[in-house]
């Protein structure tokens, strides 16, 4: 296959990058950049060296048969029909076709959206959710690394009725490398370093993508509290839920219902009883690791998560949506597991 990826420079292009030189079914990686068009890869990144590699201005990249954007939102929705008409299947691992309303897109993204058209034509990339949409699709929106860690833990839960949804409580905790490469105050090193804030509170936009597919799991509209929060460390991320759970069931129901789920998912593993997720787990791998206990004293179910954001949650799931779209097994390129220590 040849295969791109625009914004090759940033923290998600570069984890694509190290993931599609060892993919085996890519013969040409084409890269693109808009501030180091021209350079070789290894000029930039001196770790890559040895790799023959550099980087195009977007313009010059030649007909593909899968273009990664790996851009910030707003930067790929007015781009991709003309990629789609030059035939190449595109992955977006922004937010710009994630949402099925452009008017909840502009409320919370502050962004027209320019191809309202497209939305439709695009399928949610979680394909452990929706795999057989995602076959053959020209067009798929790579979800954000928050959505995916919720939606992993919920969704099986929400469409078997095991849960109420009038409370459900999202605590999540990222490592600083989910705000990418630019630059911003709060995530300077002294600003970050031996310090945990959370951020985004009752307004963070990933709030309305995860709203969008607990809803159609439950079958009605539905409503979170998600809170966001940065750790000091680079790569990771964990969600803790607190749910009530429905008259008469057990926690032996809910692990069911997750097992019946994921037996045959190669990247989402229920741990063993008593074993809760770790972020070093999933460092480096594009595994998901779920807990669950019901606190006998509340009724409440206490869900946990980890993925790593770089990869389930950004370059190793857009890699996954790649392989079902161009026929390759679903783990190419993605057997590896966690970096441990
Ligand atoms: N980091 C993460 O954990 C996750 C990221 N994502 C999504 O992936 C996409 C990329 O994120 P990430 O790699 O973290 O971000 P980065 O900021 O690290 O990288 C984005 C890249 O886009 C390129 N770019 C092109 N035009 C612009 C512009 N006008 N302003 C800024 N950058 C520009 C830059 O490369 P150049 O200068 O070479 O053109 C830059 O390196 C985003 O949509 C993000 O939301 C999704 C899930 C998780
Ligand atoms: C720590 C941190 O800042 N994380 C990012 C989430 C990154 C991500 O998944 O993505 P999208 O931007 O693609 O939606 C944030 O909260 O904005």
């Amino acid at each position: 296959m040849r295969v791109g990826v625009l914004g090759a420079t940033g923290y998600a292009g570069q984890e694509l990058v190290r993931l599609l030189r060892r993919h085996e079914e890519v013969e040409e990686l084409v890269l693109s950049s808009s501030s180091v068009a021209g350079q070789e890869y290894e000029e930039v990144y001196p770790h890559w060296c040895g790799q023959n590699i550099g980087f195009l201005h977007d313009e010059e990249v030649s007909d593909l048969d899968v273009l990664f954007c790996a851009l910030p939102h707003g930067l790929t929705a007015s781009r991709t029909r003309a990629f789609l008409e030059r035939n190449m299947k595109v992955i977006d691992l922004g937010a710009d076709f994630r949402l099925n309303s452009a008017d909840v897109y502009e409320e919370w993204y502050k962004l027209k959206h320019p191809d309202v058209e497209l939305l439709s034509k695009a399928v949610y990339g979680l394909p452990e959710l929706y795999r057989e949409k995602i076959v053959g699709q020209s067009l798929v929106a790579n979800p954000g690394c928050y959505p995916t860690a919720t939606l992993l833990a919920l969704v099986p839960l929400l469409k078997a009725q095991l849960l109420q949804t009038e409370m459900l409580i999202i605590d999540a905790k990222s490592g600083v490398s989910g705000a990418g490469r630019g630059l911003s105050l709060g995530n300077h090193f002294s600003e970050v370093n031996e310090n945990f804030k959370a951020y985004g509170v009752a307004s963070h936009r990933h709030t309305p993508e995860i709203e969008q597919e607990l809803s159609r799991a439950a079958g009605r509209p539905l409503t979170i509290n998600f809170t966001p929060h940065l750790v000091p460390m680079t790569r990771g991320m964990l969600i803790t839920i607190y749910a009530k759970v429905n008259e008469g069931v057990s926690e032996e129901d809910l692990r069911r219902c997750w097992l019946r789920h994921y037996e045959t998912e190669q990247f989402v593993h229920l741990l063993p009883q008593g074993t809760w997720p770790q972020t070093k787990y999933a460092s480096g791998s594009n595994h998901a690791f779920l807990q669950l206990t019901v606190d006998q004293r509340t009724g409440n179910a206490v869900i946990v998560s980890t993925i790593d954001n770089l990869m389930k949650g950004a370059a190793g799931q857009a890699v996954q949506n790649m392989n079902l779209i161009m026929g390759c097994p679903e783990n190419q390129g993605l057997t590896g597991t966690a970096l441990w220590p």
